[in-house]
This record gives C-alpha cells, structure tokens and sequence, in this order.
C-alpha cells in the first residue's frame, strides 16, 4: 500500500508559495522557529569561516610570497588552531540548539495536525465513512504526518542550510579567485546536465519497478483472502506462477534501473573527481606562478567541496518537498470537509419519544440508483415498541440509521416527538438514543470505562446500579480487579452473554427516550439467556424501542411489527398484539 502510493506520487511543480505555506503549521512556535533559524545561520557562518581559517594555518606554515601577499593578518599557527577550535565549539553549540528545537516545532506541529485531523475526521458523516477505506485513512493519519515532520523538522533547515553553502562558497571562491571560479564553474553545466538526465531516466524506471512490486502484492492479497477456493480448486500452483509472472516483471524493471543507477553513480564519481583534479591542476599551474597560496587553493577546494555537496543534495531536497506537498495537499483536503453540525450531548433536550416516519424513502449516496427504503410510513408513540423483521438486505438497519440521522431521507419526514428530526439539534437526537447492538465492541480498558461510555460522567454508584439491573454486576464482581478488569485484547475475554450485558448497562446509564436494539442471532445457553431476558426487560420500561428482532418470543412482546416479508419494499404496519 504504501509502496504503491509512493510510487503514484504525480510530479508537481514547486511553488515558493507552497513551501511557505508549509510554515503555517509552525505558527504557535514561530519564537522558537524564528530563533533555531537565526542559530542556524550563524552557525552556518561559522562553518563558512572553516576552509578560511584551514587556509590561513597552511599559509601560517608556508609563508611564501603568495602568502604575503593575500592578506596583512598573519597569525601563528596556534592563534588560528585555537580559532578553528573556538569556531567549531560554538557550531556544535549552535548545532544542538538549532536540530533540537526544529524537531521540537516539527514535533509539535504535528501532534496538533494529528488531533485536529483525528477531530475533524471523527465529526464527519457516516456518507464519508462509506466512500473511504479505512487503510486510506490511517495512511493519512500515519504516513502524510510522519513526512510532513519529517521536513519540517530536517528538510527545511536542510533545504537553508545548503542554500548558504551554495552562495558563501560561491561567493568565497569568486572572492579567492575568479580565473579559477570560472574553470571549476565550466564544469558544472557539463555535469549537472548528464546527472538531471541520468537521474530522470532512474526514477522512472524505479517507478515502473514500485508499480510492479505493488501488483504482485496485489496477487498475494488476492490468493490469501481467497485461499480456501484456491486450495478447493487445487489451483496452488496457478496461483505460484501467476506470482512468479509478476515478480520476473519486477526483476526487469528493477535491473534496469540498477544498470542506470549504477552508471548514474560511476558518471557522479568520475565528474566529481575529474572536475576536481582538473581545478587542481589549473591551481597547481598558478601557485607554481606565484600567483595562488598554498593555503589558498586548499580553501578554494574545501569551498568547491562545499558548492558541489550543496548541489547534489538540492535534487534530494526537491523530490523530499514534492513528495510532502503532494501529502499536504491531501492532508489539507481532509481538514477541509465539512464535518456534522457537533454532535456532543451538550445542553441535552429530553424528549418524551413519539417517532414518526412519514412517507420516507431513501436511497444510500454510493448507490443512488438503488432505493432501499420506499415511501415508508410508521408511528410509533412514547413506549411503544416496534419489531423490525424482514429477510436480510430489507432494510432494517437503514432505518435504524436515518433514526439515528446518519443519513437524511431523500423524501418524506422523520418526526421525533412532533418536530421533523433535522431541525432538532444533533446531539440531543443522538443523546436521546442509546444502541444495543447484535455483536457487541468492548474498548481495550477497564469494564468500568466500558459501562460509563454511555455516560462518561456518570457516578460510581450509577455505574454500579446499571450493572445490578443489567444483571452483570454479580459476574464482574467476581473478577479478582472487579470494575479495574481490562477487557479487549489484553485483558480478560468475555463472553457474548457478559458483552451484551455490559452494553444492556451501558444503555441504561445512558438514560435514552429511544432505543435501538439488534438483537442476537446466535444463540445462548438458557441460564445465559434469561438474564439477558430480564435484563433487556428492565431496559425497555418506559422507552420507545425499535428492535431488529430475530425471534418470534420477542416479536411476540411487541406493540408493532414492521415487516419485510420478501425484500419487495412492500411493507406493512399491523397490530398484532398477543
Ligand atoms: N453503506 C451502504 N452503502 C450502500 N448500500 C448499503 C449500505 N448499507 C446497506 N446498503 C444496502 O442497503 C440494503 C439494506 O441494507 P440493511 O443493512 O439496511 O439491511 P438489513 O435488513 O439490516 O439486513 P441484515 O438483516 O442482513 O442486517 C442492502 O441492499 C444493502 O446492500
């Protein structure tokens, strides 16, 4: 997955912009940044007097002629070795403070970027969740961040600090000498031209091998989650080749790309070294003339080893800064959804819990020419309970989650106690609301964290009362950590009777007007049964209840059955008291 996203990445264009769009993340710590940005300046300069100083040494050694000549300040060669010291201690100085304080903006700029991202994503609509896959957006959530530190944190002071290489060696060795900037100089259009499109013909070719491997990945993904029909049709060795196919593809591609890396790197080598020995002996040529120090020529090299290696890592550099604008961008179009109207229960309106579905229908967004729910009428007044039956398929659950406003009807109106469901606030509709489902999720934590997610201020009293009528109190009682227990995967296992338990208390904590229970199917052993029974009784006193029911005891206890006899959509509302 990752592979193959990278491997996708477009080519763009980078704007000055963009880049500095990048430093909006890092507003709350501008301080701190504007500061590591100064520290890295001076020590940059620091660095810069270094081949200065290396030369000034050898000089102080060789005071030819030449020597003389460069400059009236002659020190001893200690004086320059304590400077050279003194520079070195202050950049490791300046080094630390700078590093660790644009990891520590970087850091934090994107532990804000990962909540706010986490939040924006939590309030958007079930519609969302439908159109996305979840690994996309844990990629967002892990990868696009991860890289977006990344740079802020090392590609951006990286990306200034070879910029002031680049220009003070620049600028230092045309102040050297400007006959022998130009010979160094000559050499680099020749070099960089060949490495560009040496290094263009590389990424390609490591593309079309990222694109290979992601779809022999793609064959393994496929036979795992099919592997009983592959052992069923006895197709193994089929299935053996076919990956074969593919990974022989990647071999290609990916020997192709050696054979050009491998050239890209030896033409790399053999520039540098050739451009340096022919700057060399150009410089030989003018010492030997009297014409260049010693210690001049050894300063002019180290500050040509400084341009080159600002150079070459400029491409790195780019393809590092398109690859997190690209991340960016898509980061920035998650931020930019619009989430649901907020959705926590603050001032909380209770309701008394008549509902109404008046003429709905409904069709899902992903499949808008299928409509799954039509022209359903339904009233169901305070207490009431309803069954919703029906082959699977018919529709139960979506009516369920238009109640619970996941989704708006296309047409026709849902009233909750006479008032059409949009225009109530959507934390009070959801807060009115509590869920029993069929398979019930316990969070990894303690069961007291488990019970009071219906209400998470609720009292430990309350807790223990809901867990004494949801008739679970007894059973986690016996745990030897009681209500400390962790459930989930590192905790104790329990069973589905206990799990529905827990959410029955749950619910009742909850306090709701409405409720939704899906009950079941699988069956229980009888002990275990009736106290989900009783449980459930206690549970549905005085609550308007929708249950997607399953068996015909439970029908039996209800006012109202909403039947689906076919999955024709011809449905229809009858009394059937018993
Ligand atoms: N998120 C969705 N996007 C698109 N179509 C969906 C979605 N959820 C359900 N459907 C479709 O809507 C129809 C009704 O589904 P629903 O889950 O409401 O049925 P159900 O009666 O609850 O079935 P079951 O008893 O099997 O749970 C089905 O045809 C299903 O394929």
């Amino acid at each position: 997955m990752a592979n193959h996203s990278s491997s996708a990445e477009p080519r763009r264009k980078l704007s000055f912009h963009e880049i500095t769009g990048l430093l909006h993340y890092v507003r709350p710590w501008r301080g701190r940044f504007a500061l590591a940005m100064v520290a890295l300046l001076v020590s940059m300069s620091f660095g810069l007097c270094f081949p200065l100083l290396i030369g000034r040494l050898i000089d102080s050694a060789m005071p030819t002629e030449a020597a003389l000549r460069v400059t009236s300040w002659h020190p001893s060669i200690n004086t320059v070795a304590l400077l050279l010291a003194g520079t070195l201690a202050i950049q490791a100085v300046l080094t630390f403070f700078y590093s660790y304080t644009f990891n520590f903006v970087g850091e934090n700029a994107v532990v804000r970027l990962r909540q706010q991202l986490y939040d924006t994503l939590l309030s958007l609509p079930m519609k969302f969740f439908g159109e996305h896959r979840v690994g996309e957006l844990t990629s967002r959530l892990s990868n696009d961040l991860t890289l977006l530190t990344d740079t802020l944190a090392g590609t951006v002071p990286q990306a200034l600090r070879q910029m002031m290489m680049l220009f003070g060696g620049v600028v230092a060795i045309v102040a050297i000498s400007p006959r022998l900037s130009l010979v160094m100089v000559s050499t680099f259009p020749v070099l960089m031209l060949v490495a560009v499109f040496l290094g263009r013909k590389v990424r390609r070719v490591s593309r079309e091998a990222q694109d290979r491997l992601a779809e022999s990945a793609t064959i393994i993904e496929e036979t795992f989650q099919g592997i009983a029909n592959v052992k069923a049709f006895t197709n193994e060795r089929y299935e053996v080749q076919r990956y074969g196919v593919g990974l022989h593809a990647y071999l290609n591609a990916t020997l192709r790309g050696v054979r050009r890396r491998a050239s890209l790197v030896s033409f790399i080598i053999l520039g540098i070294f050739g451009s340096i020995t022919f700057v060399m002996w150009y410089g030989a040529t003018l010492m030997q003339a009297g014409r260049l120090s010693h210690g001049q020529l050894t300063t002019f090299t180290l500050y040509t080893l400084f341009v080159g290696g600002a150079v070459s890592s400029f491409a790195e550099v780019f393809s590092q800064l398109q690859r997190v604008l690209g991340a960016q961008e898509r980061v920035q179009e998650l931020l930019g959804e619009t989430g649901e109207p907020a959705a926590e229960a603050g001032a909380l309106e209770r309701f008394r819990g008549d509902v109404e579905f008046a003429g709905v229908g409904f069709s899902y967004p992903s499949r808008p020419d299928l409509p799954v729910l039509r022209d359903l009428s339904l009233a169901a007044r305070a207490g009431e309970k309803i069954a919703l039956v029906g082959p699977s398929g018919a529709g139960k659950s979506t009516i369920v989650s238009l109640l619970l406003r996941f989704y708006e009807p296309d047409i026709g109106r849902i009233l909750i106690d006479g008032a059409e469901a949009h225009t109530l606030a959507l934390g009070s509709v959801r807060g009115n609301m509590a869920i029993v489902p069929q398979e019930v999720l316990l969070f990894g934590g303690s069961i007291r964290d488990n019970i009071a997610y219906g209400r998470p201020q609720a009292t430990e009293e309350e807790i223990f009362e809901a867990s004494r009528r949801a008739h679970c109190h007894e059973f986690i009682s016996r745990f030897p950590e009681g209500y400390g227990t962790l459930v989930g995967e590192r905790g104790v296992k329990l069973s589905g009777g206990q799990r529905q338990r827990i959410a029955i208390a749950r619910a009742l904590l909850k306090d709701p007007a409405i409720l939704i229970l899906d009950e079941a199917t699988s069956s229980l052993d009888s002990e275990s049964e009736a106290l989900i029974q009783e449980a459930l009784a206690e549970l549905l006193i005085g609550r308007t209840s929708f249950i997607i029911a399953h068996r015909l005891s439970t029908v039996r206890q209800c006012d109202r059955i909403l039947r689906d006899r076919a999955g024709d959509h011809d449905r229809k509302a009858a009394r059937t008291r018993s």
